[in-house]
């Protein structure tokens, strides 16, 4: 039940080398590594390392969003204490590109922050589609709309500000009321659930969209409240723990939920790709 990759004995003989100050590997914050203090790990930093490399030998972002998210990156991880909360460059990449295959009209994303995953789905959609962006925090959003204007996107991308509930409640009484393609769960983990229930229940979700949750593994600790003891575990605060049990809660409710079909992906800090079951579907045959 290991999430980072277990060193062998071959690879022993490099390990002298990631013995660098995590610093010195010249990354930036995001939510797939832990926190600074969690670094101590030898898997961690061979993570880290792994993580460049991977972006390095995926397709870049298109050539017109590209500098606009270093930047924004940049930014984030400079001005904002919790620039961790960011998704990876990596996990930014396959958002991008599951929304270059799936060809979806609407995107639902429910916490923005500074807008760094927000730019990563837009700019793979095609003409006529659209994202619409949940935030509570004022702060975060101004960041968000100057970056997604920067990259040309403020056509596609609707802000929505206030808690995430209120937000959602809006959409469900607009007429037409809308339906997403992709939906991305990345706000307060408390709210997982009940995000995910009036999605469900209005309907909010199209017949073959996908909801993709993030931090489902939250910070290597959710498999321990399962049970999944870990001899290398290293402590982390109260709060880490209570959200964790918050994604352990998300996790048992919705596997045990017959109305979706799901698969949890122990990669970045873990996501579940969730769909309607297929006898649950308008069109199913069943
Ligand atoms: C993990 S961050 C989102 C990261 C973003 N998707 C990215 O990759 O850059 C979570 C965001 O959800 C926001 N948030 C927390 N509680 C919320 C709520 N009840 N309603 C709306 N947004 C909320 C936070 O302010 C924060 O900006």
């Amino acid at each position: 039940m290991q999430f980072f990759p277990r060193l062998t004995r071959q690879s022993s003989r490099s390990l002298a080398q990631l013995l660098v100050p995590v610093s010195r590997l010249g990354v930036r914050s995001h939510s797939t590594f832990m926190m600074e203090g969690t670094m101590s790990n030898a898997n961690n930093r061979l993570r880290l390392l792994e993580e460049r490399y991977a972006t390095d030998v995926s397709t870049p972002f298109p050539k017109q969003v590209n500098s606009v998210m270093k930047a924004l990156a940049d930014e984030t991880s400079r001005e904002f204490s919790n620039g961790f909360m960011m998704i990876s460059e990596s996990q930014a990449m396959l958002l991008h590109q599951l929304v270059s295959i799936l060809r979806p009209k609407k995107v639902l994303e429910i916490g923005t922050f500074t807008g760094y995953s927000a730019i990563a789905m837009a700019s793979a959609l095609g003409p006529n589609a659209s994202l619409t962006t949940l935030e509570l925090d004022p702060c975060h959003l101004a960041v968000a709309r100057r970056f997604v204007k920067e990259a040309r996107l403020d056509k596609t991308v609707e802000f929505k500000q206030g808690p995430a509930l209120e937000s959602i409640l809006e959409l469900v009484r607009q007429t037409p009321r809308p339906q997403f393609d992709v939906i991305f769960l990345d706000a307060d983990k408390g709210g997982y659930i009940k995000y995910f229930n009036h999605i469900m229940e209005s309907n909010l979700l199209s017949d073959n969209g996908v909801i993709i949750a993030d931090n489902v593994l939250f910070f290597g600790q959710v498999h321990q409240h399962a049970g999944y003891d870990d001899p290398e575990t290293i402590p982390v605060s109260k709060n880490v723990k209570k959200l964790a049990k918050k994604a352990y809660d998300f996790n048992k409710y919705v596997r045990e939920d017959d109305r979706v079909e799901v698969v949890l992906l122990p990669i970045f800090d873990g996501i579940t790709i969730i769909r309607k079951a297929r006898s649950k579907t308008v069109n199913s045959l069943e």
